[in-house]
């Protein structure tokens, strides 16, 4: 089914105060000439979702050279961090594809795609059709999809995904995206532990909100994010959630694959 998508509007994007709407009206303006046409459905293979379903807690270890917080952090090779990553027993591999804040790019996610099986997840501000189709062009199996930016849209863009073969993580900071994103039907939901307007992290939210997420019957894969540095921040969500997914401490460590078996290991 060749299906058109509708683009975020200018008084969507409005609404998203502080750096994050910075960096949402700069990817805007970079997609505003592309073509919303999703194209032929796709099949997916759910290969992120199904890397995360496992008993024991998941690792996505993220790609990322700099940050908005930190600035630089390290000036990883996409390719030895992905290898490292997998050597070090990461479930999926998360791969900043934002160039102005964030250091990342196209070939930073074909890079990991190459070189390692694990699912590849895009992560960036998603704002137009457009960067789906990138996103499962370039191999990735799972995309971001942040509430805070898509708002009312989530859905829609969550239905956009799934017509390209690609998972989604819906990611939320507060009771009110994790409505909307339950709402929207979201499979696999992210609790951001890093208020994106502030940048300040609190590691309570992510149990707050994953307990919440259970008691309104998701059965779904729940995601903890952000601010993970000890095996010790890691145990306040064993047992709650399905995965934690980490970037600076790791990225930042030197070595990455020690880095992420240690940080794991309770
Ligand atoms: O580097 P940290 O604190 O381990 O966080 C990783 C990841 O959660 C973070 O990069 C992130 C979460 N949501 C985002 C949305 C956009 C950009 C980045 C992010």
């Amino acid at each position: 089914m060749l299906r058109r998508m509708s683009v975020l509007s200018a008084p969507d994007l409005k609404r998203v105060p502080g750096v994050l709407g910075r960096i949402v009206e700069l990817r805007a303006g970079d997609y505003v000439d592309a073509d919303p046409a999703l194209g032929e459905a796709r099949a997916g293979e759910r290969r992120f979702e199904a890397a995360l379903a496992a008993p024991e807690l998941s690792l996505i270890a993220e790609v990322k050279r700099a940050s908005p917080s930190e600035g630089a952090i390290a000036p990883l090779d996409p390719a030895d961090a992905a290898r490292a990553y997998a050597a070090g027993g990461a479930a999926a591999i998360s791969v900043l594809t934002e160039p102005r804040y964030f250091d990342g790019n196209r070939e930073a996610l074909l890079e990991v795609v190459a070189v390692t099986d694990l699912p590849a997840l895009r992560k960036d501000f998603v704002v137009h059709p457009a960067m789906l189709r990138e996103a499962a062009d370039w191999g990735a199996s799972a995309a971001l999809l942040m509430v805070s930016v898509l708002h009312e849209h989530t859905g829609e863009y969550l239905g956009a995904a799934h017509h390209l073969g690609l998972d989604a993580l819906v990611e939320v900071h507060d009771e009110r995206e994790l409505d909307i994103a339950l709402e929207a039907g979201a499979r696999i939901i992210g609790v951001n532990n890093r208020d994106l307007t502030t940048l300040k992290i609190d590691l309570s939210v992510s149990p707050r909100l994953i307990r919440r997420a259970r008691e309104a019957g998701f059965t779904g894969v729940l995601v903890a994010e952000s601010g993970y540095r000890t095996p010790q921040d890691i145990a306040a969500v064993r047992g709650l959630a399905d995965a934690v997914l980490v970037g600076s401490s790791l990225a930042g460590s030197g070595d990455l694959s020690r880095a992420a078996r240690d940080l794991m290991t309770p």
